[in-house]
C-alpha cells in the first residue's frame, strides 16, 4: 500500500513500498494529466529528464497505457540534456527514444530534442528559440505570472547531492532568472557540456514530478522536503516550488526513510 501525504509548499509525497507499486502510480500519474491536458488545452507538453526515470515510466509502454494514452497529441522536450550526439550512450534523446518513444506512436515532429551539432552555448540558444515558437502557437502554454512556458508536466530525477535536471548544488546555473534555457560546461557529473531548464521554468509548470528511488538519496530528499531550519542548504530539489502549479514526490520507501515523520500526522 502507497502513502501519500499532501503538503502546501513542499508538494504530495507518494511513498510506495516497491519499484512496481511506484510504476503502476507514476503511469497512472501521467496518463491521467495526459488526458486532463488533451482534454483542456488539445494537446500534452511534456518535458523528460535522463536516468532512471525513462525506466520507471516503462509501464506506458503496457496495455492499458499503451492503447489508452492519446500519443499523437504529446510533446516532448527535455528539462535538460547532455550535449552529445544523439546516438551517444549519455544523451538524454537516446534513453528515452530507446526505453519510451519508439516502444508508442508519438510523432517524429513533436520530439523537440536539443541541435547536437553545436556548442553547448548555441544548443541552449537554439532550444529556447524552439520553445518561443510552441509557446506562441500555445502548443505549450504560458504562465499568466512571468510568461515564462507553463509545460504541463515536467519530469525530474534527483542525484543523491539534490541536484535535478542539470541544476547542481552551488552552481551558478541556479541563479539564471533571465534565460529558460541554460548552459553549463563544467558539470560535477560527467558529461561536462549540458543544457538544462532554469528554476523560473520548472517552477512555472503546471505540474512538477520529482521521481526518486534508492537509499543513497534518502538524507537529499529529507533536506529537499522537511523543514531543517536556517541551516537548511540550497539544494537544488528544494528550490522546486511551482508557483501555481502541483508538485508531487514520487519515493520509493528506502528514499524517503530519513523523513521527519512529523508531517505525515499533519
Ligand atoms: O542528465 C542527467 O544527469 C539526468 O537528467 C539527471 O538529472 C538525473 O535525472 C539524476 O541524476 C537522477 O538520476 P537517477 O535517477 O539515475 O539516479
Amino acid at each position: 500500500m502507497a502513502l501519500f501525504v499532501a503538503h502546501k509548499d513542499t508538494g504530495e509525497k507518494r511513498i510506495h513500498e516497491s519499484l512496481d507499486e511506484l510504476r503502476t502510480d507514476l503511469a497512472d500519474y501521467i496518463a491521467q494529466l495526459s488526458e486532463m491536458s488533451v482534454k483542456e488545452r488539445g494537446v500534452f507538453a511534456i518535458a523528460l529528464s535522463g536516468g532512471s526515470l525513462i525506466g520507471l515510466m516503462g509501464k506506458l509502454c503496457e496495455a492499458p497505457y499503451n492503447k489508452t494514452v492519446d500519443w499523437a497529441k504529446w510533446y516532448i522536450f527535455w528539462a535538460d540534456e547532455r550535449v552529445v550526439g544523439k546516438s551517444h550512450a549519455d544523451s538524454n534523446y537516446k534513453l528515452a527514444k530507446d526505453g519510451l518513444l519508439s516502444k508508442v506512436p508519438i510523432v517524429p515532429s513533436h520530439v523537440h530534442s536539443i541541435n547536437d551539432s553545436v556548442s553547448a552555448e548555441q544548443a541552449a540558444n537554439d532550444y529556447e528559440f524552439v520553445i518561443r515558437q510552441l509557446v506562441r502557437t500555445r502548443v505549450i502554454n504560458v504562465s499568466e505570472i512571468n510568461d515564462c512556458p507553463k509545460f504541463d508536466l515536467i519530469l525530474l530525477g534527483m542525484g543523491p547531492d539534490g541536484h535535478v535536471a542539470s541544476l547542481f548544488p552551488n552552481h551558478p546555473v541556479l541563479d539564471e532568472n533571465n534565460e529558460w534555457v541554460t548552459f553549463l560546461t563544467d558539470s560535477p557529473k560527467p558529461p561536462p557540456e549540458r543544457i538544462t531548464f532554469t528554476l523560473p521554468v520548472i517552477n512555472s509548470a503546471s505540474n512538477v514530478a520529482v521521481v526518486v528511488t534508492g537509499g543513497s538519496k534518502s538524507e537529499a530528499v529529507h533536506l529537499a522536503i522537511d523543514d531543517v531550519g536556517p541551516a537548511c542548504p540550497s539544494l537544488p530539489a528544494r528550490m522546486v516550488r511551482p508557483t501555481k502549479g502541483k508538485l508531487v514526490w514520487f519515493l520509493e520507501k528506502v528514499a524517503s526513510s530519513k523523513l521527519d515523520s512529523a508531517q505525515f500526522s499533519e
